[in-house]
């Protein structure tokens, strides 16, 4: 696919959210010791958030830079406090909880600088599973865009548990740019976009295994590296944005995209579908449970774009209520989607046990989504 049309159709966005890592914003000192974060780059940020709000544009932000304000915080004031190189998670957690408030007044200070009034939100993974939860950040963001604030989100470290965290900010943002219904993805980097070789690629319409293969993690203080944002593109992909990797020390990258220049790599298509709210939210889903069904099952959800009836379903695995997400698994025990059930297990079992199938679709088709879709 063409570039240039492809960069073409990313200016025609209106809704844009733009992240910036650890490895861009921490700062460090000649000893290479923690020294807060890079004032320069978010004034930076401001005049890129400028730039596209005058174009009409609304624009969220999503910054690392927590924990690494916290460590260059406790440096400068706990006499006595020596980093670790490799902290664990409860470590991180104390560190992002003593820097975000630093950092997110450094915001305020700056973007008030040019009249932008700043705001915070702490998110975790398991407030995308939770579709009330979900709404109502969805409903915050809104708000705060109508005001005219920019939204500023991070994750809400203190409250995430290993198996519950995003863990780097590229999937946080993903998560945000496809449930918000962001039409681009900008993921600020270190380096000049997703290199092979050595040498940038300037477009991807398509995630291979070589891609894959290509990105690796992070070198310096970030988490994610290359290989998240790449995953951020097969999200874009499957849900209907775009994603621009864009060198972060630039003068001004978002800028220089939007005016045709080729810099950092575009992972999209010309013409993005964007996948249905409920199916999208099915994606974050936490479920509860299985149904496990048949081969005539699994065939007609896969290639004949049925509704899942209650004739198909072999066995249950776990307890859940009606209206839950469950996982819809083959014969083999291998997962092949999920879906939000009309009848709770309890239900279900008594019409397996009296070999009296429900007659109704047990899994609406407007209700499920297969792995196709899940990637
Ligand atoms: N194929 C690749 N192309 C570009 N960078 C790569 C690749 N594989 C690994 N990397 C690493 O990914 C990192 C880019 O992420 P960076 O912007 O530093 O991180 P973060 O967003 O986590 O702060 C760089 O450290 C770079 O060395
Ligand atoms: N929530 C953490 C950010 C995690 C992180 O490092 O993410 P990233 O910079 O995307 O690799 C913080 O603010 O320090």
């Amino acid at each position: 696919m063409d570039r240039k049309e492809l960069q073409k159709a990313l200016t025609e966005s209106k809704r844009v959210v733009l992240k910036i890592g650890s490895g861009l914003i921490a700062t460090a000192n000649e000893a290479n010791e923690p020294n807060g974060l890079d004032r320069s780059m978010i004034e930076k940020l401001r005049d890129e958030v400028l730039f596209l709000r005058e174009r009409g544009i609304e624009v969220i932000l999503v910054s690392s830079g927590a924990v690494a304000m916290g460590r260059s915080v406790l440096r400068k004031t706990l006499a006595g406090y020596h980093p670790q190189s490799n902290p664990g998670l409860s470590r991180k957690q104390a560190l992002a909880a003593v820097g975000q408030a630093r950092l997110i007044s450094l915001y305020g200070e700056i973007f008030a600088e040019k009249g932008l009034a700043v705001s915070q939100i702490l998110i975790t993974a398991r407030d995308f599973r939770d579709r009330n939860a979900y709404l109502n950040i969805g409903h915050t963001i809104q708000e705060l865009l109508r005001l005219g604030v920019v939204p500023i989100i991070n994750e809400n470290d203190t409250v995430s548990t290993e198996e519950l965290r995003f863990g780097d900010n590229d999937l946080l943002s993903a998560a945000c740019a496809a449930l918000l219904r962001s039409d681009l993805l900008v993921l600020l980097t270190s380096v000049n976009g997703f290199l092979i070789n050595e040498q940038r690629v300037p477009v991807l319409t398509s995630i291979t295994a070589d891609v894959l293969e290509a990105a690796g993690g992070p070198s310096g203080p970030g988490s994610g590296g290359m290989r998240t944002k790449i995953r951020a593109g097969q999200l874009g992909l499957r849900t209907g944005f775009r994603v621009a990797i864009l060198p972060g020390r630039d003068r001004a990258p978002v800028q220089s995209l939007f005016t045709g220049e080729d810099i950092g790599t575009i992972i999209g298509s010309t013409e993005p579908s964007h996948m249905n709210a409920r199916k999208m939210w099915l994606l974050f889903a936490r479920t509860r449970g299985a149904v496990i069904i048949d081969d005539g099952a699994v065939n007609a959800l896969r290639h004949r774009g049925s509704s899942l009836l209650g004739a198909g379903i072999k066995e249950l695995r776990g307890a859940f209520a009606q209206s839950d997400v469950v996982e819809i698994v083959d014969a083999a025990g291998q997962s092949i989607g999920r879906g939000i059930v009309r009848a709770g297990s309890r239900e279900i079992q008594a019409s397996i046990d009296a070999k009296k199938p429900l007659s109704y679709e047990v899994i609406h088709r407007n209700d499920l989504i297969i792995e196709t879709e899940i990637g």
